[in-house]
């Protein structure tokens, strides 16, 4: 794991002990501004899967970075005031939080993080962040609260959501009916996971086992599933994702090659879709194409029930960009980012996006895409690289 701020100083000791370090010599700049933002992880999972287990796992696994662990009550009722319970070192401190219309998404957002910046600025700065969410709580809500602009200079990033199932009564509480409209709760946090941690892995047989992990990469056609017992789990497979940054860009890439649009396997469940479009796009009417489907949620599939999409990642060949851009979105919030990499002169210029959601219809999807992205001057929807429209 590298974490940047155990680097700097880490970094200046193996280079006094002669330890060559050559991949950080270059980005120092880039090291230095990151040691300034704090990632936080959020940790996820019906009740009782094992999110507790998992946080004390990596308190007692992680020695060198100090790490605050935050539980979340947010989601819960509709009080006007919540608190904010942070343990550091052993000890709880605890934040107020004011909410002012009890709507999470509006009012949470910049409390939540002006009470963690508090909190810093009198117990002095943490490495590290770990929230653990109810069991309840949708983590796309939580994540929302934290995934802010760079530009507004938080100190605080998402790096990724953490989810844990329980391998023995997960299935029960993904079937579990839900009345017309809402979104099975256990189905909606294994949509927005980076992670998937089938916990409890000692109570089932291989049989379940495998049922559930289909089950879940159906579900979630982009996360990394990994089998556990008490929430036992290798920790660079848990920090430091960077799941929601444009340094995932390459990884991203690589993944999105290899998912494939999946098949519901309970009744209504969530579905992950995929598609690939070649050619150079315009950001404008991207931007037209996401707001349609994120925020005025009009469009519906073949049975006319309106589509609902929980999370969203694209990489994307944008008109006049060189830079590969990576496209992301929780809920109803979205960001393009530039990636470091620039499209390679031989490399077709293509644009990937996979949704994960609710009643989701690839063709109706991929065909309003094509009809609003891509440059009207062309009829065609081949490109080459070259084509005049990528620059
Ligand atoms: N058999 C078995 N039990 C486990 C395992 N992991 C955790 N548990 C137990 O499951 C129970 C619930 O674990 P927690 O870590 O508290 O679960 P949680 O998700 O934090 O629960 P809530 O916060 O109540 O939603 C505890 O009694 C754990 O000891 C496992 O791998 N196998
Ligand atoms: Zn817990």
């Amino acid at each position: 794991v590298l974490c940047p701020v155990v680097c700097v100083d880490e970094f200046a000791d193996k280079a006094a002990e002669g330890d060559d370090c050559p991949v950080l010599v270059p980005i120092e700049n880039e090291l230095n501004t990151q040691a300034a933002q704090i990632p936080v992880t959020i940790i996820t999972g019906y009740l009782g899967a094992g999110k507790t287990t998992l946080l004390n796992y990596i308190l007692t696994e992680q020695h060198n970075k100090r790490i605050a662990v935050i539980l979340n009550e947010f989601g819960e009722g509709s009080a006007l005031e919540k608190s904010l319970a942070v343990s550091q070192a052993g000890e709880l401190y605890e934040e107020w939080l004011e909410l002012r219309n009890g709507c999470l998404c509006c009012s949470v957002k910049d409390n939540g993080l002006k009470a963690i910046e508090n909190l810093m600025e009198k117990k002095g700065k943490f490495d590290y962040i770990l929230l653990e969410t109810t069991g309840l709580a949708d983590p796309g809500a939580v994540a929302s609260m934290f995934w802010v602009d760079a530009e507004l200079g938080s100190d605080i990033y998402l790096d990724g959501i953490v989810t844990v199932i329980d391998a023995k009564y997960a299935m029960q509480h993904l079937t579990e009916e839900k009345p017309e409209g809402q979104i099975n709760e256990a189905a909606r946090q294994i949509a927005l996971a980076d992670l998937a941690i089938i916990n409890k892995t000692d109570l089932v047989g291989e049989e379940e086992l495998c049922r559930l992990r289909e089950v879940v990469r159906s579900t979630n056609g982009l996360v990394r599933i990994i089998e556990t017992q008490k929430s036992r789990v290798d920790l660079s497979s848990v920090l430091d994702l960077h799941s929601f940054d444009s340094k995932a860009g390459a990884s991203l890439q690589e993944k999105l090659l290899h998912i494939q649009t999946t098949q519901p396997h309970l009744d209504k469940s969530i579905v992950t879709v995929t598609f690939e479009v070649p050619g150079c796009i315009s950001e404008e009417r991207l931007n037209v194409f996401i707001q349609n489907l994120l925020w005025e949620k009009t469009i519906k599939n073949k049975t006319g029930l309106l589509m609902n999409v929980i999370r969203l990642k694209g990489i994307l060949s944008i008109q006049n960009k060189p830079q590969k851009v990576i496209l992301q979105s929780v809920h109803e919030l979205y960001d393009l980012e530039e990636t470091p990499q620039i499209w390679d002169s031989e490399e077709p210029r293509i644009s990937r996006l996979v949704f994960i959601g609710k009643n989701l219809d690839k063709g109706i999807l991929e065909e309003l895409f094509i009809t609003t992205v891509l440059n009207q001057t062309s009829n065609t929807f081949t490109f080459s690289n070259k084509d005049e429209n990528c620059f």
